[in-house]
């Protein structure tokens, strides 16, 4: 088997989706010099054409990376989603091709509850509705349907990073928050957890979605749930697009049932900012509509760029993997004067005993040892003496089960 070590001028990093400049300082400095800064998502032949000789891509929520697009990555050590979202990733295909994930799931919390808050405070007066009018020369000065945030309820759906961090700055302007989450959390200040969603649909006056897209999550937002909204309620998305159904949603605009709603995420996005933005929501004044940018502030891209540059820089000097949201968590110390063989291998009974058995067989001495598994996978790091790290490379990547190994000096 090929030495698959390489050193760090040769190691390619291909950064996607405009991520920001931050994240490829942090790689210079860290000694890779091949990073490859595009600034859109690919696709199609050219994405694949791209991963083909990448070591670690660096994506945002638009580039898909599929169980098939995997299939075209063979030297793909790590993916970084420089966002929180994982869905566009197919976690378990990158896992059972050792190929760890990782994200930035703080950097752009802040960013996503300043907006919806805001966003909370312009609907429930009116201002998108007010401001189109005035830009078509008209004048709509009337108290009429117009309301202080103080004293409403806000109701968040999904009480995680995001959620509980929009709860407390909404507390902080007087609203009274709550929540439903499908596990239990603690309630910030005085939130208090709905006794169920139709609970909280029933009782909140401006409603912000922050689950993740999950199976459980897709169009949990439908025409019943939006029918159950109190009449005149606000609804806020900027969690996934795949999470409300569109067309009930314009429709009880339309129909005034709903005052209005803000909207930063849909079903289908355009692929760039050159693309059409198509969605029944165009045209509806009291609508905010949003080309995913919930997460897009300069504070929250710079600090995102650092900190899942850290993480891939971390995952390839040392093989440290805790974080990752796919894989075995590894915490390593430094390996001065061993070399430190990495061995991802399908988590089936017998692979560490053979391991072991080899380096004994070939009088390889173990400086120190881990082991971590998760789910189909296993991750095991052997420190060992420098002389012996090309040898045992070889023998291990013939134990049956190897997904991957990889020896740091
Ligand atoms: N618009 C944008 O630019 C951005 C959008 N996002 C989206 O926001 C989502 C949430 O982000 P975080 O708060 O950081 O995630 P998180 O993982 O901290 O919180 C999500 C919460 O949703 C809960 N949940 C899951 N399924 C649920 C269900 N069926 N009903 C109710 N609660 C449920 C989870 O238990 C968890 O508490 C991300 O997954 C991402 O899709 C994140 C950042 C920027
Ligand atoms: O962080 C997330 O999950 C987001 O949705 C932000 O996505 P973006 O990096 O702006 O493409």
């Amino acid at each position: 088997m090929a030495k698959t070590s390489l050193d760090k001028s040769k190691i390619k990093f291909l950064l996607l989706e405009g991520i920001h400049s931050s994240a490829v300082d942090a790689l210079h400095a860290a000694g890779y010099t091949q990073v490859e800064l595009l600034p859109g998502a690919l696709e199609g032949q050219e994405l694949r054409a791209r991963l083909a000789d990448a070591h670690f891509v660096g994506i945002r929520s638009r580039t898909q990376l599929t169980a098939e697009v995997l299939a075209h990555a063979p030297k793909l050590v790590a993916i970084g989603a420089f966002c929180i979202g994982t869905n566009q990733i197919d976690l378990a295909a990158a896992r059972a091709r050792g190929i760890a994930v990782f994200n930035a799931p703080y950097s752009n919390t802040r960013s996503v509850a300043e907006l919806v808050l805001a966003q909370s405070i312009l609907l429930l007066r009116g201002i998108p509705e007010k401001n189109a009018v005035a830009h078509r020369g008209g004048w709509l000065k009337s108290a009429e349907g117009a309301f202080e945030t103080r004293g409403k309820t806000l109701g968040i759906v999904g009480y995680g990073a995001i959620g509980s961090q929009l709860s407390v700055l909404a507390e902080s302007l007087g609203m009274q928050v709550l929540f439903h989450d499908v596990v239990a959390k603690l309630p910030l200040g005085n939130a208090r957890q709905a006794a169920s969603l139709q609970d909280l649909l029933a009782r909140a006056d401006v409603v912000s979605l922050h689950v993740p897209e999950l199976p459980s999550t897709q169009w949990m937002i439908g025409a019943a749930e939006i029918a159950a909204m109190k009449p005149g309620a606000i609804l806020i998305n900027a969690s996934r697009g795949t999470v409300v159904e569109i067309d009930p949603l314009a429709e009880a605009i339309r129909s005034k049932h709903l005052a209005g709603a803000a909207v930063d995420v849909f079903p289908k996005e355009p692929k760039s900012n050159k693309d059409e933005f198509v969605s029944p929501l165009r045209g509806l004044d009291n609508v905010i509509l949003t080309p995913h940018i919930g997460g897009s502030t300069m504070e929250a891209q710079a600090n995102i760029g650092i900190e899942v540059a850290a993480k891939l820089i971390r995952y390839s000097d040392n093989g440290t993997s805790t974080t990752a949201v796919n894989f075995p968590e590894v915490a390593l110390p430094a390996h001065e004067g061993k070399h430190r063989l990495l061995h991802v291998h399908q988590n089936v009974p017998g692979v560490l005993s053979q391991i072991n058995r080899i380096l004994s067989e070939n009088d390889i001495n173990i400086a120190a040892q881990y082991l971590q598994t998760r789910e189909d996978v296993g991750y095991v790091v052997i420190d060992l003496d420098a002389r012996s790290s090309d040898v045992a490379l070889e023998k291990l990547g013939q134990v049956p089960g190897t997904l991957r190994t990889r020896v740091l000096f």
